[in-house]
């Protein structure tokens, strides 16, 4: 499958400009032979949590719509990666995803919210997973500080996802963490990593260097420092490859992880 990574440089409360952005690099990604894209997170606003009442997406309709119409016109599956949404007052972080025939299959707003940049008091966390099947794909998603909870992308990986999907916003100062967790994530459930981070280098310091790891933990590719589109390819066979290689899933002990890891 050929998947676009869209590592977007998102303008800070910039929300027309973000969308026209989004749109020309899905357009591009589907003229390019791509039959998914992914998006980073937060991409209709940017970290602009103080403007969310007068930004954020209401109930998500326009986004919904966007993403619904371009998937059914150029027959791709998205990932949208997250905007801000509100509803009833209430603010989120949130993931649609919607497949070629333009319908929604899944919706996620971020569980884990990331107080070093002041989330928790801005935006209210989700409490529901992101496992969904695009065609024949078996799929998580997940946003950015979640990658930091190995036991939440196990609960994807065990509820069947044989790739896992990350948005993100994640700067560049702990880039180095980014890439570590991630190879991690991919190694340890054995599953594809697909992870879109931003750039941006004016407002707020992130650097790209989105992902694609395969699921032995080799990665597939690294994103520029800048802003992009690349189209990759993965082989998805490689996941029953690994885990019959090595049957990390049969050998788990959860009965005595019980109580440890809360489960
Ligand atoms: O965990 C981190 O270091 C970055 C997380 C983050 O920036 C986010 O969740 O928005």
């Amino acid at each position: 499958m050929k998947i676009g990574c869209i590592q977007l440089n998102v303008g800070f409360g910039k929300v027309e400009e973000n969308f026209e952005r989004a749109e020309q690099f899905i357009r591009e990604a589907a003229s390019k032979g791509a039959e998914l894209v992914v998006l980073p997170e937060m991409w209709n606003t940017g970290y602009a949590l103080e403007k969310l009442p007068e930004l954020a997406d209401e109930n998500g309709e326009r986004t919904k719509a966007f993403l619904q119409k371009l998937a059914s016109e150029l027959a791709i599956h998205i990932v949208g990666g997250s905007v801000a949404t509100k509803h009833d007052d209430k603010f989120y972080n949130t993931m649609y995803i919607v497949d070629k025939e333009g319908e929604l299959v899944s919706e996620y707003s971020k569980v884990h919210l990331f107080r070093l940049m002041n989330e928790d008091k801005f935006l209210e966390s989700g409490d529901q997973m992101n496992r969904f099947t695009l065609g024949d794909i078996e799929a998580g998603g997940v946003i950015c500080y979640d990658i930091r909870f190995p036991e939440w992308l196990r609960a994807h990986a065990l509820a069947g996802a044989k790739v896992l999907f990350v948005s993100a916003q994640w700067p560049t100062e702990r880039i180095d963490h980014w890439k570590t967790l991630l190879q991690a994530r991919a190694i340890e459930n054995q599953c594809y990593i697909v992870a879109v981070n931003r750039i941006s280098h004016k407002v707020q310091n992130f650097n790209g260097q989105s992902m694609v790891i395969e699921p032995w933990g080799e990665i597939v590719w690294t994103g520029t420092e800048d802003e992009e589109l690349a189209i990759v390819d993965v082989d998805f066979s490689k996941v029953d490859e690994v885990r019959g290689r090595i049957p990390v899933y049969d050998d788990r002990r959860p009965g005595l992880y019980a109580g440890v890891v809360g489960e």
